[in-house]
């Protein structure tokens, strides 16, 4: 080896970032929701999914017009239950049973953030499992981390997906969770463990987040703080699934993700077009199994 010359051992060029893209996953998973919901409708039952929301959060605006949108494409009835921001926890309890007690909707989901003091372990108990699509209901979380079949919740469900489908293996790998929502770090923790990975999960009291980060396989951005994961918490090579949908002041979409983490990571979600359009399919699919079955 020469003193200085480029290229010497272990400087091999690097390995071109790989895009793991959701949109072509969401075409096909609709593709199938909407042969079945045809089927449904002919036997006169219209899948119909009712989205709550008590909120003025962008992202959650983001996501309700993707549902909204995706289930016409698919055939679905989506109502929206707009209760405001300023919904009383009562009022949205009520709506929750009211739903749950109505036999032409087959899906509720009940959008974070919720108004101040309201929590959705909480709230989530007033929908029926069996229309509990985004598995909020304490039942639904519990059977998932038993093992005994229930609705994930749909953002996890969609970054096991994702890795499914561009064939990452999970099997005795590290996978590290950050965030600990119960919408999406909890739950994929579960569904990681599910598939052999060896889980961490971290969050905001987490000392040296970027230490642990670094010796991921896998890494999970699930925190919903923009640009919080740098080229320093990510290990050359890792995969890096981006679950973060960020508004930002001109309004458009940003992970959790800096992009120049992508200068070391192997494989990385875009945003938009990652995990969110995985989302939305599976929460149509989701509602259609739900009819299925009621
Ligand atoms: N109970 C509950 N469950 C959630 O899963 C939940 C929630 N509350 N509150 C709000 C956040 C936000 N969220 C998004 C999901 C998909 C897109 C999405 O589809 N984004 C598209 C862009 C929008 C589009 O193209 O229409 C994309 O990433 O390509 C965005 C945001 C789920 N959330």
């Amino acid at each position: 080896m020469t003193a200085g010359s480029p290229g010497a051992a272990g400087n091999a060029a690097p390995a071109r970032l790989r895009e793991l893209r959701g949109r072509e996953l969401a075409a096909a998973l609709r593709t199938d929701t909407a042969d079945r919901a045809a089927e449904l409708a002919a036997r006169g039952t219209a899948p119909h999914l009712a989205v709550v929301t008590a909120t003025a959060d962008e992202s959650s605006a983001w996501y309700v017009r993707s549902i909204a949108r995706s289930a016409e494409k698919a055939g679905l009835e989506c109502t929206v239950v707009d209760l405001g921001p300023g919904a009383a926890e009562s009022g949205i309890r009520a709506r929750l049973r009211t739903l749950s007690a109505d036999p032409t909707v087959h899906g509720i989901i009940l959008q974070t953030p919720l108004p101040a003091g309201a929590r959705l372990e909480d709230l989530a108990s007033a929908i029926d499992p069996v229309k509990d699509v985004d598995g909020a209901n304490p039942l639904s979380l519990g059977r998932l981390a038993a093992g005994l079949p229930a609705f994930a919740p749909a953002t996890a469900e969609a970054v096991v997906a994702l890795l499914d489908h561009h064939k990452i293996p999970l099997a005795g790998r590290h996978a590290v969770v950050v965030g600990r929502s119960t919408v999406v770090g909890k739950p994929a923790a579960h569904l990681l463990l599910d598939r052999d990975a060896t889980v961490t999960v971290c969050h905001s009291r987490t000392t040296d987040l970027a230490a642990l980060t670094r010796t991921a396989d896998v890494l999970i951005a699930a925190v919903g703080r923009p640009r919080l994961i740098t080229a320093d918490h990510v290990g050359e090579g890792a995969v890096v699934i981006d679950v973060g949908t960020n508004v930002t002041e001109d309004g458009s979409l940003v992970g959790d993700v800096d992009p120049a983490a992508g200068a070391r990571a192997g494989a990385l979600t875009p945003v938009p077009g990652g995990v969110g359009p995985v989302t939305t399919a599976l929460l149509l699919q989701h509602t259609v199994r739900a009819a299925l079955t009621l």
